[in-house]
């Protein structure tokens, strides 16, 4: 696979993210920012991302890319697969910057746009080739958040936004075609209307940012953050679903309830009254410590998410299984097999600062489930009646590991006859062994929940590794016990 290469322009919050997903997703990538601070703020967000994003997948992601900032935007965007602009958001600095790019980069690149509420239309203003622009409004974290609103207007090029979208789907990213070009595309305009109804709560003393807050995150965005707010309210509407959610409360959008429309005017008073709120409520917390504090939150809910394959999750476990390819047993079964390879999740780690003991186990019955579908005992066969269950656990501990480092389990079977699969697993970051797993499991039928004898099929293929295994020396650690002394 040839390297691909992004050129940021732009390396701010948002700029910094982008660098950081195309980095971590294997892409190089060049960033042009006339701030002599840039390269040690995307340090910053890149050192976020490295402890953050490798552990929302299950599969080891590709090598990270070279990161390299450029004095003159030309160095920047020439040669490149995709420029993403993330300047400042005035309409004329971001249309002067189009012009300058696009006399630089390739004509088949894609050009997206991370702004938050200008059409694309707008944007082509001035562009030599407007066909080559699209809006692709990324969420912050950049590097956590999926969701790119991707707005092209009718000058966009079919192929851009084809392109677009194979890319960003490749990088772990949920490409939100918006079909209509309007001001702050779809969720800026909702979070406007949220945003204005608070600054009416404050303004008229109702709340504070706080109190505004905890009615957000012990409640509805509970519920948003998994099924949105259709989905949510079909449910709200009991067993008659949407078309009674609506007729029932669909009337009272005509109340009094809201300001709607009437934006409330920004005065200093205002904007002192949030700022100072604010301050009360999070001043104690540095922003790198709440952006530490957002990212484990984020990493523990999209994990959950995953575990029930559900909104986001879903689509995290969609992109492992395209990054990790077909599944099957190496050709040379000469050495030990690696069943595992991913990096630590931040929700592993532990009060410690490292990597909990129980995830140690959960990482060797990965690797269990691993040896077992690669001899056969795959959902199928499981579907079919038989499966292992394990007997015993020996682990034990020989170094700490922390989260963003990549672990990898290599499996020896020790034994595969008859309803016996003895396997020895080793952990590894790099070369330093972490721990060792030993495990006994028994084939057993699960319909009576006794142990019976493996299908032939994966009796054969079992035997084969076990005797190919079998020629490898006993592993340092293989059959021992705690130790008892004196
Ligand atoms: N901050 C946010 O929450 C989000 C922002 N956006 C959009 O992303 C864009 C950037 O916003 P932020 O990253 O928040 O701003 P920012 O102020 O953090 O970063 C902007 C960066 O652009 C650089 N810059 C200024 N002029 C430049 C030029 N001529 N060429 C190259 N770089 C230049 C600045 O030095 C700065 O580092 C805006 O269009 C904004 O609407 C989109 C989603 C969320
Ligand atoms: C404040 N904002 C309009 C720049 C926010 C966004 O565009 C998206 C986000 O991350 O909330």
């Amino acid at each position: 696979m040839t390297q691909k290469t992004a050129a940021i322009i732009g390396g701010g919050v948002i700029g910094g993210g982008w660098a950081a997903r195309f980095l971590l997703m294997g892409w190089d990538v060049r960033v042009f920012d006339p701030d002599p601070e840039a390269a040690r703020k995307i340090d910053e967000v890149l050192n976020n991302a490295r402890r953050s994003l490798p552990g929302l997948s299950d599969v080891a992601l590709p090598a990270e890319g070279q990161l390299s900032v450029h004095g003159t935007m030309s160095a920047a965007v020439t040669g490149v697969d995709w420029v993403q602009e993330s300047v400042p958001e005035r309409l004329e600095l971001k249309r002067k910057v189009y012009q300058t790019l696009q006399e630089h980069c390739p004509h088949d690149a894609v050009i997206g746009s991370s702004t938050s509420g200008f059409k694309p239309s707008e944007l082509q203003g001035c562009a030599t080739r407007p066909e080559q622009i699209v809006v692709a409004h990324p969420f912050n974290p950049v590097y956590l958040l999926p969701l790119v609103e991707l707005v092209p207007s009718d000058k966009t090029a079919p192929q851009i936004i084809q392109r677009a979208k194979e890319v960003l789907t490749e990088i772990g990213m949920y490409p939100l075609h918006v079909r209509a070009e309007i001001d702050a595309h779809i969720a800026d305009r909702f979070l406007e209307a949220v945003w204005r109804e608070a600054l009416w709560l404050i303004k008229d003393g109702v709340a504070t940012t706080e109190e505004i807050d905890n009615a957000i995150r012990y409640g509805f965005g509970l519920r948003w953050a998994q099924m949105g707010l259709f989905e949510t309210y079909r449910i709200a509407g009991g067993e008659a679903g949407m078309r009674h959610f609506i007729e029932q409360f669909g009337p009272c959008l005509e109340w009094p309830w809201t300001k709607l429309m009437d934006v409330p005017e920004l005065t200093d008073d205002l904007i002192d009254a949030v700022a100072d709120q604010s301050d009360a409520q999070s001043g104690m917390y540095t922003i790198r410590e709440l952006e530490r504090a957002r990212d484990n939150n984020l990493v523990t809910i999209l994990r959950g998410l995953k575990a029930q394959d559900w909104g986001a999750g879903k689509l995290l476990n969609a992109q492992d299984r395209r990054v990790e390819g077909a599944i099957g047993l190496p050709d040379d079964l000469g050495q030990p097999i690696v069943t595992v390879e991913r990096a630590v999740p931040l929700d592993w780690t532990d009060y410690n600062g490292h990597m909990n003991e129980a995830r140690y186990l959960q990482a060797f019955g990965d690797a269990t489930d691993r040896m077992m579908a690669l001899v056969g005992c795959d959902a199928a066969y499981i579907a079919t009646g038989g499966s292992y269950f394990t007997a015993e656990t020996h682990i034990r501990h020989l170094d700490e590991v922390h989260a963003g480092a990549v672990i990898r389990i290599e499996t020896q079977v020790l034994n595969g006859a008859g309803k016996k699969m003895h396997v020895f697993h080793r952990m590894y970051e790099g070369t330093r062994e972490l721990a060792t797993g030993e495990h006994m499991l028994i084939h057993v039928s699960l319909e009576t929940r006794r142990a019976c004898e493996p299908a032939p099929a994966l009796a054969a293929t079992l035997a084969k590794v076990a005797a190919a295994h079998a020629a490898l020396p006993m592993p340092e650690g293989a059959g021992k016990a705690v130790g008892v002394k004196g």
